[in-house]
Protein backbone atom coordinates (compact mmCIF):
# COMPACT_ATOMS: atom_id res chain seq x y z
CA UNK A 1 0.00 0.00 0.00
CA UNK A 2 2.75 2.48 0.72
CA UNK A 3 3.90 2.03 -2.91
CA UNK A 4 0.87 3.15 -4.03
CA UNK A 5 0.68 5.96 -1.79
CA UNK A 6 4.46 6.83 -2.26
CA UNK A 7 3.59 6.97 -6.23
CA UNK A 8 0.63 9.04 -5.66
CA UNK A 9 2.63 11.59 -3.63
CA UNK A 10 5.06 11.51 -6.33
CA UNK A 11 7.65 10.30 -3.80
CA UNK A 12 8.74 6.85 -5.85
CA UNK A 13 11.77 6.10 -7.83
CA UNK A 14 10.23 6.18 -11.47
CA UNK A 15 10.29 1.93 -12.18
CA UNK A 16 6.69 2.12 -9.40
CA UNK A 17 5.03 4.94 -10.74
CA UNK A 18 3.58 3.97 -14.29
CA UNK A 19 5.31 7.06 -16.36
CA UNK A 20 3.79 9.71 -18.23
CA UNK A 21 3.00 9.18 -22.19
CA UNK A 22 0.98 5.99 -23.17
CA UNK A 23 3.52 3.04 -23.96
CA UNK A 24 5.32 3.23 -20.72
CA UNK A 25 5.51 0.04 -18.94
CA UNK A 26 7.17 -0.43 -15.39
CA UNK A 27 9.00 -2.93 -13.44
CA UNK A 28 11.23 -4.32 -10.47
CA UNK A 29 14.83 -4.05 -10.84
CA UNK A 30 15.80 -6.53 -12.44
CA UNK A 31 19.46 -7.22 -11.31
CA UNK A 32 18.32 -8.32 -7.57
CA UNK A 33 21.08 -10.13 -6.64
CA UNK A 34 19.85 -12.39 -4.04
CA UNK A 35 19.91 -16.01 -3.31
CA UNK A 36 15.88 -16.05 -2.00
CA UNK A 37 15.32 -14.44 -5.44
CA UNK A 38 16.90 -17.26 -7.58
CA UNK A 39 13.86 -19.91 -5.67
CA UNK A 40 11.54 -17.41 -5.52
CA UNK A 41 9.99 -13.65 -6.62
CA UNK A 42 10.45 -11.10 -3.82
CA UNK A 43 8.01 -9.07 -3.55
CA UNK A 44 9.69 -5.27 -3.57
CA UNK A 45 6.59 -3.72 -2.48
CA UNK A 46 6.58 -5.48 0.51
CA UNK A 47 9.43 -3.33 2.03
CA UNK A 48 8.45 -0.45 4.13
CA UNK A 49 9.98 2.35 3.56
CA UNK A 50 12.30 2.60 6.48
CA UNK A 51 14.15 -1.37 5.47
CA UNK A 52 15.42 0.51 2.54
CA UNK A 53 18.66 1.59 1.89
CA UNK A 54 20.06 3.31 -1.41
CA UNK A 55 24.03 3.91 -1.15
CA UNK A 56 26.84 4.24 -3.47
CA UNK A 57 30.80 2.78 -2.71
CA UNK A 58 32.87 6.18 -3.74
CA UNK A 59 36.56 6.26 -4.07
CA UNK A 60 39.91 7.02 -5.61
CA UNK A 61 40.62 4.89 -8.35
CA UNK A 62 41.80 1.01 -7.65
CA UNK A 63 41.14 2.17 -3.51
CA UNK A 64 38.93 -1.57 -3.42
CA UNK A 65 35.28 -0.41 -4.31
CA UNK A 66 34.55 -3.24 -6.69
CA UNK A 67 36.14 -5.62 -4.44
CA UNK A 68 34.13 -4.10 -1.31
CA UNK A 69 30.85 -4.80 -3.81
CA UNK A 70 32.12 -8.12 -4.93
CA UNK A 71 32.59 -8.72 -0.70
CA UNK A 72 29.14 -6.94 0.17
CA UNK A 73 27.21 -9.42 -2.92
CA UNK A 74 28.60 -12.56 -1.34
CA UNK A 75 27.82 -11.73 2.28
CA UNK A 76 24.32 -10.95 1.51
CA UNK A 77 23.91 -14.20 -0.41
CA UNK A 78 23.63 -12.48 -3.68
CA UNK A 79 26.34 -14.69 -4.90
CA UNK A 80 27.94 -17.02 -4.27
CA UNK A 81 31.39 -17.20 -2.65
CA UNK A 82 34.33 -18.47 -4.80
CA UNK A 83 37.47 -17.50 -5.65
CA UNK A 84 36.06 -16.12 -9.11
CA UNK A 85 34.35 -13.52 -7.92
CA UNK A 86 36.74 -10.55 -9.08
CA UNK A 87 35.10 -6.92 -9.86
CA UNK A 88 31.81 -8.85 -10.82
CA UNK A 89 29.94 -5.56 -11.13
CA UNK A 90 32.73 -4.47 -14.04
CA UNK A 91 30.62 -6.20 -16.68
CA UNK A 92 32.17 -4.31 -19.97
CA UNK A 93 35.19 -5.72 -21.52
CA UNK A 94 36.98 -2.28 -21.55
CA UNK A 95 36.28 -2.28 -17.73
CA UNK A 96 37.83 -5.79 -17.23
CA UNK A 97 40.79 -5.39 -19.61
CA UNK A 98 41.88 -1.56 -17.77
CA UNK A 99 40.59 -3.45 -14.76
CA UNK A 100 38.69 -0.13 -13.93
CA UNK A 101 35.14 0.96 -13.67
CA UNK A 102 33.56 2.80 -16.33
CA UNK A 103 29.70 2.65 -15.37
CA UNK A 104 27.95 3.02 -12.18
CA UNK A 105 26.41 -0.47 -11.50
CA UNK A 106 23.34 -1.05 -9.74
CA UNK A 107 22.59 -4.50 -7.49
CA UNK A 108 19.86 -4.93 -4.71
CA UNK A 109 20.53 -6.65 -1.93
CA UNK A 110 18.61 -8.45 0.58
CA UNK A 111 20.06 -8.56 4.34
CA UNK A 112 19.00 -9.92 7.29
CA UNK A 113 19.65 -7.36 10.49
CA UNK A 114 18.95 -8.03 13.95
CA UNK A 115 15.55 -9.76 12.88
CA UNK A 116 14.20 -7.49 10.14
CA UNK A 117 14.90 -7.90 6.31
CA UNK A 118 16.10 -5.13 4.41
CA UNK A 119 16.41 -4.25 1.31
CA UNK A 120 20.10 -2.28 0.12
CA UNK A 121 20.24 -1.10 -3.17
CA UNK A 122 24.07 -0.47 -3.83
CA UNK A 123 25.64 1.39 -6.91
CA UNK A 124 29.32 0.90 -7.58
CA UNK A 125 30.87 3.66 -8.86
CA UNK A 126 34.36 4.67 -11.22
CA UNK A 127 37.17 6.41 -9.55
CA UNK A 128 38.56 8.19 -12.53
CA UNK A 129 38.43 11.76 -12.83
CA UNK A 130 36.94 11.45 -16.47
CA UNK A 131 33.65 9.39 -14.73
CA UNK A 132 32.76 11.75 -11.99
CA UNK A 133 29.50 12.44 -14.03
CA UNK A 134 28.63 8.85 -13.15
CA UNK A 135 29.58 9.88 -9.66
CA UNK A 136 26.94 12.50 -9.46
CA UNK A 137 24.85 10.79 -11.04
CA UNK A 138 24.58 7.82 -8.69
CA UNK A 139 24.34 9.83 -5.62
CA UNK A 140 21.21 11.79 -6.61
CA UNK A 141 19.61 8.26 -5.94
CA UNK A 142 21.12 8.07 -2.79
CA UNK A 143 21.20 8.78 1.04
CA UNK A 144 24.49 7.54 2.08
CA UNK A 145 28.24 6.45 0.90
CA UNK A 146 30.65 4.22 2.02
CA UNK A 147 33.83 6.27 0.86
CA UNK A 148 36.48 3.81 1.23
CA UNK A 149 40.53 4.94 1.20
CA UNK A 150 43.34 2.47 1.07
CA UNK A 151 45.01 2.13 4.08
CA UNK A 152 48.89 2.52 2.77
CA UNK A 153 47.89 5.23 0.16
CA UNK A 154 45.71 7.01 1.98
CA UNK A 155 43.54 10.02 1.10
CA UNK A 156 43.97 11.07 -2.68
CA UNK A 157 42.44 13.52 -5.16
CA UNK A 158 39.73 11.68 -6.20
CA UNK A 159 38.91 11.25 -2.86
CA UNK A 160 38.35 14.66 -1.63
CA UNK A 161 36.41 15.13 -4.69
CA UNK A 162 34.20 12.35 -4.21
CA UNK A 163 33.87 13.31 -0.52
CA UNK A 164 32.71 16.80 -1.63
CA UNK A 165 30.04 15.52 -4.01
CA UNK A 166 28.50 13.53 -1.08
CA UNK A 167 28.90 16.36 0.96
CA UNK A 168 27.15 18.97 -1.21
CA UNK A 169 24.18 16.09 -2.04
CA UNK A 170 23.97 16.14 2.12
CA UNK A 171 24.31 12.22 2.01
CA UNK A 172 25.45 10.35 4.94
CA UNK A 173 29.02 9.77 4.60
CA UNK A 174 30.48 6.41 6.30
CA UNK A 175 34.18 6.15 5.77
CA UNK A 176 36.11 3.33 5.02
CA UNK A 177 39.62 2.12 5.18
CA UNK A 178 40.35 -0.65 3.31
CA UNK A 179 43.23 -3.17 2.73
CA UNK A 180 44.36 -3.24 6.23
CA UNK A 181 45.63 -6.70 5.46
CA UNK A 182 48.44 -4.60 3.28
CA UNK A 183 52.08 -5.34 4.71
CA UNK A 184 52.28 -0.85 4.75
CA UNK A 185 49.21 -0.51 5.89
CA UNK A 186 48.86 2.48 8.04
CA UNK A 187 45.15 2.88 9.16
CA UNK A 188 45.63 4.70 11.95
CA UNK A 189 47.66 8.11 9.74
CA UNK A 190 44.50 7.60 7.41
CA UNK A 191 42.22 8.13 10.13
CA UNK A 192 44.07 11.14 11.36
CA UNK A 193 43.99 12.54 7.63
CA UNK A 194 40.16 11.54 7.78
CA UNK A 195 39.76 13.79 10.33
CA UNK A 196 41.68 16.73 9.60
CA UNK A 197 40.70 16.77 5.86
CA UNK A 198 37.11 15.84 6.23
CA UNK A 199 36.07 16.88 9.72
CA UNK A 200 34.86 13.57 10.11
CA UNK A 201 35.31 11.82 13.90
CA UNK A 202 38.00 9.01 13.53
CA UNK A 203 35.99 6.47 15.71
CA UNK A 204 33.21 6.51 12.82
CA UNK A 205 36.03 5.03 10.06
CA UNK A 206 35.67 0.99 9.38
CA UNK A 207 38.47 -0.58 8.65
CA UNK A 208 38.00 -3.32 6.90
CA UNK A 209 40.20 -5.70 4.17
CA UNK A 210 37.82 -6.28 1.30
CA UNK A 211 40.46 -8.50 -0.49
CA UNK A 212 40.32 -11.15 2.42
CA UNK A 213 36.35 -9.87 3.80
CA UNK A 214 37.94 -9.32 6.80
CA UNK A 215 35.19 -6.75 9.12
CA UNK A 216 32.93 -6.30 6.18
CA UNK A 217 29.90 -7.20 7.78
CA UNK A 218 29.98 -4.18 9.92
CA UNK A 219 29.83 -2.38 6.70
CA UNK A 220 26.50 -3.33 6.08
CA UNK A 221 25.70 -3.07 9.82
CA UNK A 222 26.64 0.78 9.29
CA UNK A 223 24.48 1.14 6.11
CA UNK A 224 21.23 0.17 8.22
CA UNK A 225 21.82 2.47 11.02
CA UNK A 226 23.91 5.37 9.79
CA UNK A 227 22.18 6.02 6.74
CA UNK A 228 18.83 7.90 7.21
CA UNK A 229 15.13 6.72 5.93
CA UNK A 230 13.78 8.03 2.51
CA UNK A 231 10.65 7.01 0.07
CA UNK A 232 12.59 5.46 -3.05
CA UNK A 233 14.19 2.86 -4.99
CA UNK A 234 16.35 2.51 -7.85
CA UNK A 235 15.00 0.71 -10.76
CA UNK A 236 14.45 0.64 -13.72
CA UNK A 237 11.50 2.31 -16.28
CA UNK A 238 10.91 1.00 -19.55
CA UNK A 239 9.50 4.03 -22.08
CA UNK A 240 8.15 4.38 -25.62
CA UNK A 241 10.71 7.12 -25.94
CA UNK A 242 12.55 7.25 -29.66
CA UNK A 243 15.23 9.17 -28.93
CA UNK A 244 17.54 9.35 -25.87
CA UNK A 245 17.52 13.72 -25.77
CA UNK A 246 13.56 12.89 -25.25
CA UNK A 247 14.37 12.30 -21.33
CA UNK A 248 17.19 13.96 -19.63
CA UNK A 249 18.94 12.74 -16.85
CA UNK A 250 17.66 14.14 -14.00
CA UNK A 251 14.07 14.90 -14.83
CA UNK A 252 10.87 14.16 -12.73
CA UNK A 253 8.84 11.78 -14.09
CA UNK A 254 4.96 12.60 -12.75
CA UNK A 255 1.61 10.47 -12.84
CA UNK A 256 -0.10 11.63 -16.19
CA UNK A 257 -1.76 14.98 -15.65
CA UNK A 258 -0.68 15.07 -11.69
CA UNK A 259 2.07 17.00 -11.81
CA UNK A 260 4.60 17.16 -8.79
CA UNK A 261 7.34 19.61 -7.65
CA UNK A 262 10.20 18.11 -9.59
CA UNK A 263 13.13 16.78 -8.06
CA UNK A 264 16.48 19.68 -8.46
CA UNK A 265 18.16 17.28 -11.02
CA UNK A 266 21.90 18.00 -10.84
CA UNK A 267 24.70 19.73 -13.42
CA UNK A 268 24.50 18.49 -16.57
CA UNK A 269 27.82 16.92 -18.18
CA UNK A 270 30.07 19.36 -19.60
CA UNK A 271 32.30 17.99 -22.19
CA UNK A 272 36.21 18.79 -21.65
CA UNK A 273 37.44 17.67 -24.57
CA UNK A 274 36.10 17.54 -28.14
CA UNK A 275 38.00 15.43 -31.38
CA UNK A 276 36.79 14.61 -34.68
CA UNK A 277 35.83 11.20 -35.63
CA UNK A 278 35.83 9.69 -38.74
CA UNK A 279 35.03 6.59 -40.91
CA UNK A 280 38.26 4.80 -42.00
CA UNK A 281 36.42 4.01 -44.86
CA UNK A 282 33.51 6.37 -45.94
CA UNK A 283 31.06 3.46 -46.79
CA UNK A 284 31.57 2.57 -42.75
CA UNK A 285 29.46 5.80 -42.65
CA UNK A 286 26.04 4.45 -41.46
CA UNK A 287 26.94 1.79 -39.69
CA UNK A 288 29.66 4.22 -37.46
CA UNK A 289 26.51 6.34 -37.65
CA UNK A 290 24.21 3.38 -35.86
CA UNK A 291 27.40 2.54 -33.56
CA UNK A 292 27.80 6.15 -32.21
CA UNK A 293 23.87 6.28 -31.39
CA UNK A 294 23.47 3.28 -29.66
CA UNK A 295 26.68 4.01 -27.60
CA UNK A 296 25.45 7.07 -26.50
CA UNK A 297 22.03 5.85 -25.87
CA UNK A 298 24.36 4.05 -22.91
CA UNK A 299 26.70 6.95 -22.25
CA UNK A 300 25.09 9.94 -22.65
CA UNK A 301 27.88 12.59 -21.58
CA UNK A 302 29.00 12.35 -24.70
CA UNK A 303 27.82 14.85 -26.82
CA UNK A 304 27.32 14.70 -30.73
CA UNK A 305 27.85 16.94 -33.26
CA UNK A 306 27.96 15.96 -37.03
CA UNK A 307 31.13 16.96 -39.08
CA UNK A 308 32.73 16.99 -42.37
CA UNK A 309 36.05 17.07 -43.02
CA UNK A 310 37.55 17.72 -47.20
CA UNK A 311 40.11 14.81 -45.99
CA UNK A 312 38.28 12.79 -43.67
CA UNK A 313 34.76 12.92 -44.84
CA UNK A 314 31.58 13.18 -43.17
CA UNK A 315 31.88 12.41 -39.71
CA UNK A 316 31.35 13.83 -36.53
CA UNK A 317 32.91 15.93 -33.96
CA UNK A 318 32.28 14.24 -30.23
CA UNK A 319 33.06 15.80 -26.61
CA UNK A 320 34.09 13.62 -24.00
CA UNK A 321 34.54 14.20 -19.70
CA UNK A 322 38.19 13.42 -20.19
CA UNK A 323 41.07 11.62 -22.25
CA UNK A 324 40.07 8.56 -20.95
CA UNK A 325 36.80 8.95 -21.56
CA UNK A 326 37.45 9.07 -25.52
CA UNK A 327 39.54 6.00 -25.65
CA UNK A 328 37.18 4.17 -23.71
CA UNK A 329 34.79 5.07 -25.79
CA UNK A 330 36.70 4.22 -29.24
CA UNK A 331 37.62 1.20 -27.57
CA UNK A 332 34.28 -0.01 -26.71
CA UNK A 333 33.16 1.24 -30.14
CA UNK A 334 35.84 -1.28 -31.71
CA UNK A 335 34.69 -4.12 -28.85
CA UNK A 336 31.50 -3.58 -28.50
CA UNK A 337 30.60 -2.72 -32.08
CA UNK A 338 33.63 -3.87 -33.92
CA UNK A 339 33.52 -0.23 -35.54
CA UNK A 340 37.05 1.30 -36.97
CA UNK A 341 37.69 5.13 -36.87
CA UNK A 342 40.05 8.13 -36.96
CA UNK A 343 40.55 10.16 -34.27
CA UNK A 344 41.67 13.87 -34.56
CA UNK A 345 44.05 15.44 -32.21
CA UNK A 346 41.66 16.52 -29.23
CA UNK A 347 41.07 19.98 -28.31
CA UNK A 348 39.47 22.06 -25.32
CA UNK A 349 36.76 24.49 -26.21
CA UNK A 350 38.36 27.74 -26.99
CA UNK A 351 36.00 31.06 -27.07
CA UNK A 352 36.95 33.83 -29.45
CA UNK A 353 35.29 36.95 -28.64
CA UNK A 354 34.05 38.34 -31.94
CA UNK A 355 35.78 41.77 -33.53
CA UNK A 356 33.33 43.80 -35.38
CA UNK A 357 28.74 43.67 -35.50
CA UNK A 358 29.56 42.41 -39.30
CA UNK A 359 30.97 39.07 -37.74
CA UNK A 360 28.72 38.85 -34.74
CA UNK A 361 26.04 38.69 -37.24
CA UNK A 362 27.24 36.36 -39.46
CA UNK A 363 27.56 33.98 -36.38
CA UNK A 364 24.60 35.27 -34.83
CA UNK A 365 26.99 35.45 -31.65
CA UNK A 366 29.08 37.98 -30.11
CA UNK A 367 31.17 35.18 -28.58
CA UNK A 368 32.05 31.76 -30.13
CA UNK A 369 32.79 28.68 -28.93
CA UNK A 370 35.69 26.70 -30.98
CA UNK A 371 35.11 23.04 -30.38
CA UNK A 372 37.22 22.00 -33.83
CA UNK A 373 40.79 23.90 -34.83
CA UNK A 374 39.91 23.86 -38.08
CA UNK A 375 37.52 26.61 -37.65
CA UNK A 376 39.00 28.38 -35.27
CA UNK A 377 39.08 32.22 -36.71
CA UNK A 378 41.60 34.68 -37.68
CA UNK A 379 43.05 36.99 -35.24
CA UNK A 380 41.50 40.21 -37.37
CA UNK A 381 38.77 38.75 -36.41
CA UNK A 382 38.44 38.67 -32.79
CA UNK A 383 39.17 41.27 -29.88
CA UNK A 384 40.00 38.46 -27.49
CA UNK A 385 40.29 34.14 -26.91
CA UNK A 386 39.59 32.54 -23.86
CA UNK A 387 40.75 29.31 -23.08
CA UNK A 388 39.10 26.91 -20.57
CA UNK A 389 41.00 26.79 -16.79
CA UNK A 390 40.22 23.95 -13.84
CA UNK A 391 40.78 24.30 -10.39
CA UNK A 392 43.27 21.18 -10.01
CA UNK A 393 43.49 19.15 -6.50
CA UNK A 394 47.10 17.31 -6.12
CA UNK A 395 48.07 14.95 -3.05
CA UNK A 396 51.59 13.88 -2.97
CA UNK A 397 54.03 12.77 -0.19
CA UNK A 398 56.41 16.17 0.24
CA UNK A 399 59.56 14.88 -1.09
CA UNK A 400 57.79 15.83 -4.52
CA UNK A 401 56.71 19.13 -4.12
CA UNK A 402 59.61 21.27 -5.73
CA UNK A 403 59.25 18.71 -8.91
CA UNK A 404 55.79 18.89 -9.08
CA UNK A 405 56.11 22.71 -8.29
CA UNK A 406 58.16 22.93 -11.63
CA UNK A 407 55.86 20.75 -13.98
CA UNK A 408 52.52 22.82 -12.78
CA UNK A 409 54.56 25.76 -13.77
CA UNK A 410 55.63 24.83 -16.86
CA UNK A 411 51.92 24.01 -17.79
CA UNK A 412 50.76 27.69 -16.89
CA UNK A 413 49.24 26.81 -13.89
CA UNK A 414 49.03 29.00 -10.72
CA UNK A 415 49.59 27.95 -7.03
CA UNK A 416 46.25 28.91 -5.70
CA UNK A 417 46.74 27.15 -2.08
CA UNK A 418 48.97 24.40 -0.34
CA UNK A 419 48.41 22.60 2.80
CA UNK A 420 49.75 19.72 4.98
CA UNK A 421 46.93 16.78 5.34
CA UNK A 422 49.40 14.85 7.72
CA UNK A 423 53.35 14.86 8.67
CA UNK A 424 54.78 14.14 4.93
CA UNK A 425 51.62 14.62 2.60
CA UNK A 426 50.70 17.71 1.01
CA UNK A 427 47.79 18.91 -1.08
CA UNK A 428 48.30 21.90 -3.67
CA UNK A 429 45.36 23.34 -5.68
CA UNK A 430 46.50 25.25 -8.72
CA UNK A 431 44.82 27.36 -11.56
CA UNK A 432 45.07 25.28 -14.77
CA UNK A 433 44.79 26.29 -18.36
CA UNK A 434 42.57 22.60 -19.32
CA UNK A 435 44.37 22.00 -22.27
CA UNK A 436 47.84 21.60 -20.61
CA UNK A 437 46.95 18.75 -18.48
CA UNK A 438 43.94 16.81 -20.87
CA UNK A 439 46.59 14.90 -22.36
CA UNK A 440 49.43 13.58 -20.01
CA UNK A 441 49.43 15.50 -17.50
CA UNK A 442 48.77 13.07 -15.18
CA UNK A 443 51.26 10.01 -17.05
CA UNK A 444 53.89 13.43 -16.48
CA UNK A 445 52.97 13.59 -12.59
CA UNK A 446 52.91 9.66 -11.86
CA UNK A 447 56.35 9.98 -13.65
CA UNK A 448 57.97 12.11 -11.40
CA UNK A 449 56.59 10.83 -8.10
CA UNK A 450 57.06 7.22 -8.59
CA UNK A 451 53.64 7.29 -8.59
CA UNK A 452 52.37 8.59 -5.87
CA UNK A 453 50.72 11.70 -6.68
CA UNK A 454 47.32 12.12 -7.27
CA UNK A 455 45.24 14.25 -9.24
CA UNK A 456 41.68 15.63 -10.11
CA UNK A 457 39.77 18.87 -11.51
CA UNK A 458 37.13 20.51 -11.54
CA UNK A 459 35.88 23.13 -14.26
CA UNK A 460 37.20 26.70 -13.04
CA UNK A 461 35.55 28.71 -16.15
CA UNK A 462 38.09 30.84 -18.50
CA UNK A 463 40.50 33.02 -18.68
CA UNK A 464 41.83 35.34 -21.60
CA UNK A 465 44.09 33.60 -23.64
CA UNK A 466 47.05 34.27 -26.72
CA UNK A 467 46.24 31.19 -28.73
CA UNK A 468 47.29 30.38 -32.50
CA UNK A 469 45.96 27.75 -34.59
CA UNK A 470 48.97 25.08 -36.13
CA UNK A 471 48.83 22.91 -39.30
CA UNK A 472 51.43 20.32 -39.62
CA UNK A 473 51.91 19.57 -43.29
CA UNK A 474 53.34 16.27 -44.82
CA UNK A 475 54.80 17.16 -48.03
CA UNK A 476 53.18 20.39 -47.95
CA UNK A 477 49.46 18.90 -47.23
CA UNK A 478 48.00 19.30 -44.02
CA UNK A 479 47.11 16.49 -41.89
CA UNK A 480 43.60 17.33 -40.67
CA UNK A 481 43.77 15.05 -37.91
CA UNK A 482 46.60 16.60 -36.42
CA UNK A 483 45.68 20.57 -36.67
CA UNK A 484 45.57 21.99 -33.13
CA UNK A 485 45.17 25.28 -31.24
CA UNK A 486 48.21 26.10 -29.30
CA UNK A 487 49.13 29.22 -26.74
CA UNK A 488 51.55 31.11 -28.47
CA UNK A 489 54.44 30.79 -25.77
CA UNK A 490 54.16 27.30 -26.65
CA UNK A 491 54.05 27.15 -30.62
CA UNK A 492 57.55 26.62 -31.14
CA UNK A 493 57.99 23.28 -28.96
CA UNK A 494 54.78 21.68 -29.58
CA UNK A 495 55.69 22.10 -33.09
CA UNK A 496 58.88 20.71 -32.99
CA UNK A 497 57.83 18.07 -30.55
CA UNK A 498 54.84 17.04 -32.90
CA UNK A 499 57.32 16.83 -36.24
CA UNK A 500 59.77 14.74 -33.86
CA UNK A 501 57.32 12.52 -32.39
CA UNK A 502 55.97 12.17 -36.23
CA UNK A 503 59.25 11.02 -37.52
CA UNK A 504 59.62 8.39 -35.04
CA UNK A 505 56.29 6.68 -36.09
CA UNK A 506 56.01 7.52 -40.10
CA UNK A 507 57.48 4.44 -41.65
CA UNK A 508 59.82 5.22 -44.48
CA UNK A 509 58.95 5.40 -48.45
CA UNK A 510 59.73 5.17 -51.50
CA UNK A 511 60.34 9.25 -51.21
CA UNK A 512 61.47 11.87 -49.04
CA UNK A 513 58.66 12.97 -46.59
CA UNK A 514 58.96 16.69 -44.81
CA UNK A 515 57.22 17.04 -41.83
CA UNK A 516 56.03 20.55 -40.91
CA UNK A 517 55.52 22.76 -37.95
CA UNK A 518 53.34 25.73 -39.71
CA UNK A 519 51.59 28.50 -38.14
CA UNK A 520 49.74 30.61 -41.18
CA UNK A 521 52.46 30.09 -44.18
CA UNK A 522 55.12 30.16 -41.31
CA UNK A 523 56.92 27.29 -40.89
CA UNK A 524 58.28 26.61 -37.47
CA UNK A 525 59.51 23.15 -37.38
CA UNK A 526 60.66 20.91 -39.52
CA UNK A 527 61.56 16.95 -39.63
CA UNK A 528 62.79 14.71 -42.87
CA UNK A 529 62.23 11.26 -43.34
CA UNK A 530 64.52 9.22 -45.70
CA UNK A 531 63.36 7.49 -48.45
CA UNK A 532 63.53 3.84 -48.22
CA UNK A 533 62.09 1.01 -50.24
CA UNK A 534 60.39 -2.15 -48.48
CA UNK A 535 61.20 -4.85 -50.83
CA UNK A 536 58.31 -7.68 -48.65
CA UNK A 537 59.90 -10.13 -51.62
CA UNK A 538 63.15 -10.12 -50.00
CA UNK A 539 62.74 -12.84 -47.50
CA UNK A 540 61.57 -14.89 -50.51
CA UNK A 541 64.37 -17.02 -51.91
CA UNK A 542 63.89 -19.34 -54.88
CA UNK A 543 60.95 -18.54 -56.85
CA UNK A 544 57.93 -20.41 -54.97
CA UNK A 545 55.28 -18.32 -56.38
CA UNK A 546 52.25 -18.46 -53.75
CA UNK A 547 54.47 -17.80 -51.40
CA UNK A 548 55.24 -14.35 -53.37
CA UNK A 549 51.73 -13.60 -53.90
CA UNK A 550 50.67 -14.22 -50.01
CA UNK A 551 53.58 -11.82 -48.83
CA UNK A 552 52.00 -9.38 -51.42
CA UNK A 553 48.43 -9.65 -50.70
CA UNK A 554 49.67 -9.66 -46.94
CA UNK A 555 51.30 -5.86 -48.19
CA UNK A 556 48.51 -5.27 -49.88
CA UNK A 557 45.89 -5.60 -46.61
CA UNK A 558 48.09 -3.64 -44.80
CA UNK A 559 47.67 -0.83 -46.94
CA UNK A 560 44.17 -0.85 -45.87
CA UNK A 561 44.73 0.37 -42.55
CA UNK A 562 46.64 3.11 -44.11
CA UNK A 563 45.60 6.55 -44.14
CA UNK A 564 46.94 9.02 -47.33
CA UNK A 565 47.92 12.47 -46.65
CA UNK A 566 48.90 13.59 -50.05
CA UNK A 567 51.23 11.07 -51.70
CA UNK A 568 52.32 10.32 -48.04
CA UNK A 569 50.98 6.65 -46.87
CA UNK A 570 50.84 7.16 -42.66
CA UNK A 571 49.73 3.90 -40.46
CA UNK A 572 46.48 5.23 -38.24
CA UNK A 573 48.24 4.49 -35.05
CA UNK A 574 51.34 6.60 -35.86
CA UNK A 575 48.74 9.68 -35.45
CA UNK A 576 47.46 8.05 -31.79
CA UNK A 577 51.47 7.78 -31.12
CA UNK A 578 51.81 11.41 -31.69
CA UNK A 579 48.54 12.45 -29.73
CA UNK A 580 49.72 11.26 -26.43
CA UNK A 581 53.15 12.43 -26.38
CA UNK A 582 52.72 15.79 -27.63
CA UNK A 583 51.65 17.88 -25.21
CA UNK A 584 54.48 17.81 -23.01
CA UNK A 585 56.86 19.32 -25.53
N1 LIG B 1 45.63 -6.30 -0.35
C1 LIG B 1 44.41 -5.86 -0.67
N2 LIG B 1 44.12 -5.55 -1.93
C2 LIG B 1 42.87 -5.11 -2.21
C3 LIG B 1 41.88 -4.96 -1.23
N3 LIG B 1 40.76 -4.48 -1.82
C4 LIG B 1 41.04 -4.34 -3.14
N4 LIG B 1 42.31 -4.72 -3.39
C5 LIG B 1 43.00 -4.73 -4.68
O1 LIG B 1 43.11 -3.40 -5.16
C6 LIG B 1 42.97 -3.38 -6.58
C7 LIG B 1 41.85 -2.41 -6.97
O2 LIG B 1 40.62 -2.92 -6.51
P1 LIG B 1 39.24 -2.52 -7.20
O3 LIG B 1 38.17 -3.13 -6.35
O4 LIG B 1 39.23 -2.83 -8.65
O5 LIG B 1 39.30 -0.96 -7.03
P2 LIG B 1 38.23 0.13 -7.51
O6 LIG B 1 38.26 1.20 -6.48
O7 LIG B 1 36.92 -0.54 -7.76
O8 LIG B 1 38.85 0.63 -8.86
P3 LIG B 1 38.08 1.53 -9.99
O9 LIG B 1 36.76 0.89 -10.19
O10 LIG B 1 38.92 1.45 -11.19
O11 LIG B 1 37.99 2.89 -9.45
C8 LIG B 1 42.70 -4.82 -7.01
O12 LIG B 1 43.90 -5.37 -7.42
C9 LIG B 1 42.20 -5.47 -5.74
O13 LIG B 1 42.47 -6.86 -5.69
C10 LIG B 1 42.23 -5.32 0.14
O14 LIG B 1 41.45 -5.23 1.07
N5 LIG B 1 43.51 -5.73 0.33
Amino acid sequence: AWVTEAARKGLLWPHLAPARGTAAEARAPDRCYSSADRKEKIDMSCFPVENIRNFSIIAHVDHGKSTLADRLLELTGAIDKTKNNKQVLDKLQVERERGITVKAQTASLFYNYEGKQYLLNLIDTPGHVDFSYEVSRSLSACQGVLLVVDANEGIQAQTVANFFLAFEAQLSIIPVINKIDLKNADPERVEKQIEKVFDIPGDECIKISAKLGTNVESVLDAVIKRIPLYAGQVGYLIAGMKDVTEAQIGDTLYLHKQPVEPLPGFKSAKPMVFAGMYPVDQSEYNNLKSAIEKLTLNDSSVVVHRDSSLALGAGWRLGFLGLLHMEVFNQRLEQEYNASVILTTPTVPYKAVLSSAKLMKEYREKEITIINPAQFPDKSKVTEYLEPVVLGTIITPDEYTGKIMMLCQARRAVQKNMMYIDQNRVMLKYLFPLNEIVVDFYDSLKSLSSGYASFDYEDAGYQTAELVKMDILLNGSIVEELVTVVHKDKAYSVGKAICERLKDSLPRQLFEIAIQAALGSKIIARETVKAYRKNVLAKCYGGDITRKMKLLKRQAEGKKKLRKVGNVEVPKDAFIKVLKTQSDK
